[in-house]
């Protein structure tokens, strides 16, 4: 039985690894430890608690007004005094956050094989999104196994160097959890959200929250949300994340607008929910940028850059900046021509067709089972066994669109 610690600090991180770890909890091949470092302690918690998870360690270091530096610190301090007694496998670590940064380099320094979920994801810009862009790619370079959700990301990783055959595309796990939280989700219990269900008018789904929107670009969101409300036949719903960079400009200037709700962060089943009632995502979310694309929801991009560019070469997202007047702009486009509604609002596979986590525990298996052989050189072990996990059972939505990036049989 293989020994694998996965360690998660944020919501993203829970929502995307949650089915990783309940399928695994039911493959006697594996034994799944959680280890929560707290990073978004309130919102970690519960997202795990959604998906039956209870984190078997809790590093909780989190405290007011800590520097990167310092959280990242504490981190791997913590998983010091741990990892040898955990007598890991391997570590599993997703995607970009401190969490994941602190998590790999503990696992590297204690000579455990990393594994990277969400690997790959590459804006090209080192300093943007600060640090997340910095982050994945030093996770890489220290990454014994690399699951990138895409062609795309798979070919970034090769590009910079990583050997082939330690990379497996498996499609991204969130598409996983979507499906999962869209078949399950419960009726709101916010009161506000729950005429919803009755509501005629187009519902928006917005939402802001990263570094690069603190201070004047959040101004401009914010007053670009007052604007496009002004419309006829509009409600925009806004889930305010929980940090005071979101909360001090966005709830004066959006307090008290008959058409506009604002709701404290919503369970993650009950965002899916309001997702799948939504018309139009307006975000700077990186979840909305795959999950509004997958449920076809026409989504607006509040960012300059992206390290998924999928979906909006599949044209379903649209990067929009921050700027108030052209975010007003490409919503009233959404708004009032029905023919580019209609072009954006189509599901896409971009990101995944819902079974990535089969892949990604097969493409774990295989690695152990290469691992067993005798070698650490994974590259030397494929080369004398031909077995490769069969991506060619993996078929998509065919279109017509040769820029859809999809899963290629490897
Ligand atoms: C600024 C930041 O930290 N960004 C990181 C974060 O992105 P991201 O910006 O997606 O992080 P969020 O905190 O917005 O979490 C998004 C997730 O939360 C869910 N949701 C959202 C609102 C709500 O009320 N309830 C709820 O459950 C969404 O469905 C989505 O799945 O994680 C990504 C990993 O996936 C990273 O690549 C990003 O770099």
């Amino acid at each position: 039985m293989h020994k694998i610690v996965f360690i998660l600090g944020t919501r993203p991180e829970a929502i995307k690894c949650a089915p990783v770890i309940n399928r695994m909890k039911e493959d006697k091949r594996f034994h799944a430890i959680v280890v929560s470092t707290g990073q978004h302690r309130e919102m970690l918690d519960t997202t795990l608690a959604e998906f039956g998870i209870k984190p078997d360690i809790d590093l909780n270091v989190m405290q007011p007004q800590q520097t990167l530096s310092q959280v990242t610190h504490k981190i791997i301090a913590a998983l010091t005094a741990r990892l040898d007694d955990l007598a890991a496998d391997a570590v599993v670590v997703h995607g970009d956050t401190a969490s994941t940064l602190a998590g790999a380099l503990a696992a590297f320094q204690h000579r455990i094989p990393v594994i990277h979920l969400e690997a790959g994801l590459r804006s090209g810009n080192i300093s943007s999104p600060f640090p997340e862009e910095a982050n994945r790619r030093l996770v890489s370079q220290i990454t014994d196994l690399h699951l990138a959700p895409t062609t795309r990301s798979s070919a970034n990783l090769i590009r910079e160097g990583v050997c082939e055959s330690r990379v497996k595309i498996t499609g991204n796990t969130v598409v996983d959890a979507l499906r999962w939280a869209a078949a399950n989700a419960p009726t709101f219990d916010d009161n506000a959200l729950v005429d919803l269900i009755s509501d005629h008018r187009r519902i928006i789904v917005a939402s802001a929250h990263r570094r690069e929107s603190w201070g004047a670009p959040m101004r401009e969101i914010a007053a670009a949300l007052v604007e496009i409300a002004r419309n006829d036949g509009v409600h925009i719903v806004v889930p305010l994340h929980k940090n005071l960079a979101v909360r001090d400009v966005m709830v004066p200037v959006l307090s008290g607008i008959p058409n506009i709700t604002l709701v404290n962060p919503l369970p993650y089943r009950s965002f899916c929910r309001l997702m799948l009632r939504a018309d139009i995502i307006i975000s700077d979310s990186s979840g909305a940028e795959e999950e509004g694309p997958s449920l076809g929801k026409p989504t607006l991009v509040l960012r300059d850059i992206t390290e998924r560019p999928e979906a909006i070469e599949a044209g379903t997202a649209k990067l929009v900046g921050r700027n108030a007047a052209r975010i007003v702009r490409e919503a009233a486009t959404l708004l009032r021509d029905p023919e580019e509604y209609r072009r954006m609002a189509r599901p896409v596979d971009s990101y995944g067709d819902g079974n990535a986590t089969g892949r990604v525990i097969d493409a774990i298996n295989e690695f152990f089972g290469l691992e067993e052989m005798g070698t650490n050189d994974i590259r030397l072990a494929n080369n004398t066994t031909p077995r490769q996990i069969d991506y060619s059972a993996v078929t998509i939505v065919p279109s017509s669109s040769s820029a859809l990036v999809r899963y290629q049989p490897r």
